[in-house]
């Protein structure tokens, strides 16, 4: 049985915070701003994730409120998240994320980001691809206000 799952998520870029795409630290002049490290790209995986078993999102299970998440490290929300995939008993087939940012440049970044993905979930790197865009410096990211990303995942269960 398959189930697929699609995520999406926006993090303003603001001076005075650490850049955090992947769980990667990033060298550039802004960061994301949120509740928790706001990892745009970690949160969508994990949207995604719970999009595919029908358990809702990342605000359902991780309230913006709870200080408990205040500067949480998304590596380990996505973690969590995929513990209860795993109980439900589904196994990655792959996913496949965009990275929708005018600056910074990803490109450099991307083989840490899909293998430290893969260690998190636990899976081989090849079942993870990392994509960037640009917006050609139209809207918000266009703008370097903030940074959007996108995941799209697919489940197996054996
Ligand atoms: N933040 C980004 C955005 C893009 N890239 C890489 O550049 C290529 C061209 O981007 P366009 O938006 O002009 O299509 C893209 O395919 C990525 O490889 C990047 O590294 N970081
Ligand atoms: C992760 C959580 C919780 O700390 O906070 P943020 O970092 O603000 O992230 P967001 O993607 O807005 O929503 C999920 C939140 O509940």
């Amino acid at each position: 049985m398959f189930r697929i799952g699609q995520g999406f998520d926006v993090h303003q870029l603001v001076e005075g915070r650490p850049c955090i795409i992947g769980g990667i630290h990033i060298p550039f002049a802004k960061g994301l701003l949120g509740h928790s490290d706001a990892d745009v790209l970690l949160h969508t995986i994990a949207d995604a994730c719970l999009g595919a078993i029908g358990e809702g999102d990342i605000g359902k299970h991780f309230p913006d409120t709870d200080p408990n998440f205040k500067d949480a490290d998304s590596a380990k929300l996505l973690q969590h998240v995929w513990n209860i995939v795993k109980q439900k008993g589904y196994s990655l087939g792959n996913m496949d994320c965009t990275v929708i940012a005018q600056k910074p440049k990803m490109a450099p970044h991307i083989m840490d980001i899909r293998e430290n993905i893969a260690r998190i979930l636990e899976v081989e790197v090849e079942q993870i691809n990392v994509k960037a865009t640009t917006t050609e410096k139209l809207g918000f990211t266009g703008r370097e206000e903030g940074i959007a990303a996108q995941a799209v995942v697919l489940l197996q269960k054996a």
